[in-house]
């Protein structure tokens, strides 16, 4: 993608809707500290035995996101705010260490709520003004602070962020998935030629009209607005996707499309990130899934090892095998209150009190 449209589009994502702030992006970057020499060649994950990988595209060590809380404190004395606002520092994302090699698809499942987006941004470079960063990320064999991984967006890294309302407003999106053609003259021309091709392509693909592209994305339905974000990192020729819940909004066949094109891509040499909450899902395209609680990833394993709860080490994976549909029964709230020491099998229950997938619910707990 060219400068223009990368950098209308970067400047879009850093925006987006609910939380972000544009202003945020530059605060933090002394906050992911690089100390260490890259260790990229560490695994202390299990790796999918089936899957003879390659290098690691993206490592990430030991990163802890906390947010500062400024209201109290106000009106006392620097020291005296000092302490409070530390005191008010809320870690949400906790050492959390997870990579993703050439050629496959690793997914981040876990409830809502518990750190997904964020360690997305992180490895975007997007963060928020009150964040304190701290952690080592590698890319593609590189150590990377926010201003590197910023660089990489769009260009490196592709990213389908979640909120649709990333898209740039002001502009068609047929232009803003084709991006500004590269080069001058001839070559600019034959460029945009091609680029415009390629999107056509994507369109089709996607079940989106030509005359799509002359709309502005307040005028696309949500399902449409994803379609549209597919596209654009799929333009690209990306070494990493980050895809941050790609399929809500979007019918059984369409899913699959780009599921099957994030397949495509991984099996191609790239690398996928598949956040989402729907861990059947997951399991059907993945090669990896990382399992998230509280902010942390609690098991790093093989998709193969959800054939049996046997082959799952974190007694939460387990809870999670144990409720999918497909094995009979789903976990009450009161035991997804317990806690880990109740390791064993559980008891059979009944769907009645059902807490959905994720064992913690929505929190009542
Ligand atoms: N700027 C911020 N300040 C304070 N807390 C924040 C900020 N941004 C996010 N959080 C908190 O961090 C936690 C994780 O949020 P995140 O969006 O990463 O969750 P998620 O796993 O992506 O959830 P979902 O599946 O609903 O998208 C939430 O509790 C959220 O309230
Ligand atoms: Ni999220």
């Amino acid at each position: 993608m060219t400068e223009a449209a990368n950098s209308a589009r970067t400047e879009a994502a850093a925006v987006p809707g609910e939380r972000s702030g544009s202003e945020g992006s530059e605060r933090s970057h002394e906050h992911l500290d690089h100390a260490a020499s890259p260790v990229h060649h560490h695994h202390s994950h299990a790796c999918d035995s089936r899957h003879a990988h390659g290098h690691h595209l993206l490592t990430v060590e030991d990163l802890s996101i906390s947010f500062r809380m400024y209201e109290e404190g106000e009106g006392q004395s620097r020291a005296r705010a000092y302490l409070d606002a530390k005191r008010r520092e809320v870690e949400v994302i906790r050492s959390l260490s997870i990579s993703v090699h050439e050629g496959e698809i690793v997914a981040v499942v876990g409830a809502s709520g518990s750190g997904k987006t964020l360690l997305a941004d992180a490895i975007l470079g997007l963060f928020e003004p009150n964040a304190l960063v701290r952690g080592r990320i590698w890319y593609d064999g590189a150590p990377m602070d926010a201003a590197a991984l910023a660089a990489e967006r769009g260009r490196g890294i592709a990213y389908v962020p979640q909120s649709v309302g990333s898209l740039d407003p002001l502009m068609r999106v047929g232009r803003q998935v084709e991006g500004a053609p590269h080069g001058r003259g001839g070559t600019r021309r034959a460029d945009a030629a091609a680029r415009r091709a390629r999107r056509r392509q994507l369109f089709e693909r996607y079940g989106l009209a030509e005359s799509v592209a002359r709309l502005y994305p307040h005028e696309l339905s949500g399902g449409m607005a994803r379609r549209v974000l597919l596209c654009c990192a799929l333009m690209e020729s990306p070494k990493l996707i980050v895809a941050d819940e790609p399929t809500p909004g979007l019918d059984a066949a369409l899913a699959a499309k780009a599921l099957a094109d994030f397949r495509a891509f991984a099996d191609a040499g790239g690398g996928v990130m598949l956040i989402t909450h729907d861990i059947e899902l997951a399991l059907t395209v993945a090669d990896r899934v990382a399992v998230f609680r509280d902010g942390t990833v609690v098991e790093e394993t093989a998709v193969a090892n959800f054939a049996s709860p046997d082959l799952l080490a974190h007694p939460f994976t387990r809870q999670l095998w144990h409720a999918l549909p497909e094995h009979g029964f789903t976990v009450t709230e009161e035991e997804a209150c317990r806690q880990p020491a109740e390791e064993g099998a559980l008891p059979e229950r009944s769907a009645e009190g059902a807490a959905g997938p994720y064992p913690e619910g929505a929190s009542s707990c």
